[in-house]
């Protein structure tokens, strides 16, 4: 069995959902996936203890992946990738639409092992899972039409392009979206024709080896997709493994240069989608309601803990009362509690130490003078059985200025500051005044100016009248230190796909010599 249920009988996944409630499930089974099977790795470090936020109990123990381990799974993603590579994109793509069609079928079970490893409610875990199976379809659709081109040159002689995958591609993931991430790098990268070795957080483990298994059922050769489990030791073997072609990062900006680093070492080309603390400036004209709603939507997804969340809020001065006031009144309306309760909207940080960071970032906020309007306090829920889970209440930080850490600094926790400003240009001029650049916002009735805004924002995902939608169709990714190369849309193809030119000669050959 893969699950059990503490003190009922044991369970397996697809009986989760409608066993599990928090505080029950722990996890046995082995979460290592090589060459279509759980197994436990060859070699190892400790095992690392996996944590529920929502109760802070020990759900499972992972074995972290050594270097021999790491290897096998290298190994066989190779074996996969013959087969796979000389599959035709419709081949490929009938593989993924099976697989969307799973994990459509079992998102109330993945959703639900989501929330219990991740913290987050089980109402956005289906949401994140509803994006998962959609980045799967969208790939699958362009599988069958990757194509290259064909460039007529003199005398009847021609040269053709092909597109080719690059390999056995690493993915390496963050805590935040453990499902979501994995499908983000797999999708466009099977799509491609390549294999894979993904290594999730060691914070959520779990979720990703369910994406091997589907996988594995909806038909992909045995290999194609491994799951290799720890954390920056068993990263670095993957980054420095000589048969791995690509590696695709989701992190810390730190780790993203550690990553670049490492892949220099070997010429392997790297995505890095990293950190951010981007802006969102409201502007008088906005629809009110709209840019308060955005405002939540950019600052409290997943208790604050998304890379692109708009924690900047630069709100004109003329509405900035008004705005600020309704703000802090949804905010403190925000549900907490039990992640699996159907009406909780925001529940448990990753962990312990996590939480106290974020708390760390309030009290250096208020040292630097700005002011908690609401929350940033610690929640203890009344069900006992949360009372060791890593709550908070959202913060609301009035009185900011540029230069405080809070202002400054990536808190990934749900704390938005609030930024009064008076023109256009000083709004554009300050959004742009930090060393990240994952995503934007603006919110306004005029139109040229939401345009014209957005051009001026140096940064990646820009959203006029929205904030942290995340239609797969569109190219998602950094400028500045926010990293490079884009994941989803048709742009994802460039970064796990190499451009073969064929120079066809149909004429005799005109010697120098
Ligand atoms: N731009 C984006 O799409 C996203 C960015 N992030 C960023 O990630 C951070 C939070 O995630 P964390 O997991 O704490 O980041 P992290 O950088 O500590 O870890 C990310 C992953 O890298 C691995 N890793 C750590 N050291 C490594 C090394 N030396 N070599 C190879 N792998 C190594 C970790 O085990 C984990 O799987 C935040 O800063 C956030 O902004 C998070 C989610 C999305
Ligand atoms: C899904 N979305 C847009 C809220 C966040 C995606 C980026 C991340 O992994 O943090």
């Amino acid at each position: 069995c893969v699950l059990e249920a503490v003190g009922s009988s044991p369970v397996g996944f697809s009986q989760l959902a409608m066993s599990s409630a928090t505080g029950t499930v722990t996890i046995h089974q082995p979460l290592n996936y090589r060459a279509g099977a759980r197994v436990h790795p060859a070699d190892g470090g400790p095992a690392e203890e996996v944590y529920e936020p929502a109760t802070g109990r020990v759900i499972c123990k992972v074995l972290c992946s050594g270097e021999k381990e790491v290897d096998l799974a290298v190994q066989s993603a190779k074996v996969a990738f013959k087969i796979w590579s000389q599959m035709s994109g419709m081949e490929r793509s009938r593989v993924l639409l099976e697989a969307a069609r799973i994990i459509r079928e079992q998102k109330e079970e993945i959703a639900t092992m989501e929330t219990i490893n991740n913290g987050k409610s089980i109402f956005e875990a289906r949401v994140d899972i509803d994006i998962s199976w959609q980045c799967l379809e969208y790939y699958a659709g362009l599988a069958g039409s990757l194509a290259g081109e064909h460039i007529q040159l003199p005398g009847g002689s021609f040269g053709y392009t092909r597109r080719e995958p690059l390999g056995v591609c690493v993915g390496i993931g963050a805590w935040n979206y453990p499902f979501q991430i994995a499908c983000w790098k797999s999708a466009p990268a099977l799509a491609c024709g390549n294999a894979m070795v993904f290594k999730p957080s060691p914070f959520t483990p779990v979720s990703v080896v369910k994406l091997a298994e589907i996988f594995t059922e909806a038909g992909v050769p045995k290999g194609l997709f491994n799951v290799v489990q720890g954390g920056a030791a068993t990263g670095q073997f993957l980054c420095h493994h000589p048969d791995v072609a690509k590696i695709s990062f989701t992190g810390s900006v730190p780790t993203g240069m550690k990553i670049m680093e490492m892949a220099a070492k070997g010429i392997k080309p790297v995505t890095l989608e990293l950190g951010g603390k981007s802006p969102l400036i409201i502007f008088s004209d906005c629809a009110l309601e709209n840019a308060v709603n955005g405002a939540l939507m950019a600052n409290f997804l997943t208790q604050g803990e998304v890379c692109c969340n708009g924690t900047r809020v630069f709100v004109e001065r003329k509405i900035l009362d008004v705005f600020t006031k309704e703000v802090v009144k949804r905010t403190q309306k925000i549900k907490i509690g039990d992640p699996l309760l159907e009406d909780t909207r925001m529940g448990a940080l990753i962990n312990r130490a996590h939480l106290d960071r974020v708390q760390g970032f309030i009290k250096q906020a208020k040292e630097q003078g700005a002011e908690v309007l609401c929350g940033g306090d610690l929640y203890v829920p009344d069900d006992p059985k949360l009372k060791n889970g890593y709550y908070m209440r959202p913060c609301v930080l009035g009185n900011c200025t540029d230069d405080m850490t809070c202002v400054k600094e990536e808190i990934f926790g749900p704390v938005m500051s609030i930024l009064p400003f008076d023109t256009e240009e000083e709004a554009v001029e300050r959004a742009n005044a930090t060393k990240f650049g994952l995503a934007g916002g603006v919110f306004t009735r005029d139109i040229q100016k939401a345009h014209r805004v957005v051009a001026a924002l140096k940064a990646g995902m820009c959203f006029i009248n929205n904030y942290n939608l995340s239609p797969v169709e569109l190219p998602f990714g950094g400028y500045k230190a926010s990293g490079f190369g884009r994941e989803n849309g048709r742009a994802a193809i460039e970064y796990y796909s190499q451009l073969k030119t064929v120079c066809v000669e149909m004429g005799d050959v005109e010697s120098v010599f």
